[in-house]
């Protein structure tokens, strides 16, 4: 069964008199991690804003378990690009937010927090304040937020776009580590190929203007590091290797679409 489902999806922008997507069709499973990749300006934003319920579609129809998307909602944990903590909160503080919204007691919702701080590997942070942290750990406290309330699926923005190339390679593990153990499926943007071949268990590669899909891959390799093969092991294996190169000229002719 597919928790999230677009059927035929397009957008416009209000005053825009072009599409900024058409016809996109995805379903989101359980034990999956769709990534979408594409160059700039494809819509991948575009396409995150209207799963997560901030824009509507213009046409076609996206469910979240059965029931048309109609707004923002907790079902869906949202974790941005930069990270959107309050600096004024500690991290245990920022991780039990979205429960403090929905007036969940103090004790609970911190109790959920530290769960999900434990699970992205920041115990013992929970009192630091947010500026004490760096790139990478803030933006783990922003995937803990996301997970404690417990949403149905996991939508990601660029997630690692800031960091560094060493930071972001042990964030990507970090994401599939999580991604196994929380068992939420997951729904990723990024414009970064290698990224997207190593988390990827469905690929959707988005090109032209409107942006539409272009081409879909099924992967192996981040349920091959959720299995224990060493991340740098199934980066220069020889089928990566291939599969690297074979996006990367469809991201080529994207541009040019
Ligand atoms: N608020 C807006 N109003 C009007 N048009 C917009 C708006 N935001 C995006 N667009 C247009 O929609 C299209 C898709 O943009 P979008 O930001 O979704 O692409 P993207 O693939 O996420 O790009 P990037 O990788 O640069 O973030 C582009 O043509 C863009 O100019």
């Amino acid at each position: 069964m597919a928790l999230l489902e677009l059927r035929k999806v397009g957008a416009r922008y209000p005053g825009s008199r072009n599409l900024a997507l058409s016809d996109i069709s995805l379903r989101l499973g359980p034990e999956q991690l769709v990534v979408v990749l594409g160059p700039s300006g494809s819509g991948k934003t575009t396409l995150l804003n209207l799963i997560a319920g901030f824009a509507l579609p213009a046409s076609g129809q996206i469910t979240l378990n059965g029931a048309p998307v109609s707004g923002p909602g907790a079902d869906r944990g949202v974790v941005f690009q930069q990270d959107a903590l309050l600096p004024w909160q500690t991290v245990l503080e920022n991780a039990a937010f979205g429960l403090a919204l929905r007036g969940v007691p103090r004790a609970e919702r911190e109790e959920q927090a530290r769960r999900q701080l434990a699970l992205v590997g920041l115990e013992g942070f929970e009192h630091r304040n947010v500026w004490q942290l760096s790139g990478g750990q803030k933006q783990r406290v922003g995937i803990a937020r996301a997970l404690t309330a417990d949403p149905s699926i996991l939508l990601l923005d660029e997630p690692f776009g800031a960091l560094d190339a060493f930071i972001r390679e042990q964030a990507q593990e970090l994401l599939l580590n999580v991604w196994q153990k929380s068992e939420k499926p997951i729904f990723l943007i990024t414009h970064e190929i290698e990224e997207a071949v190593f988390l990827a268990t469905d690929l959707i590669i988005l090109g032209g203007a409107p942006g539409r899909i272009v081409e879909r891959l099924t992967l192996p390799f981040g349920r091959r590091y959720a299995a224990g093969e060493p991340v740098r092991q199934v980066k220069s294996a020889p089928d990566f290797i291939a599969a690297r190169e074979h996006v990367l000229q469809q991201v080529f002719q994207a541009h040019h679409a």
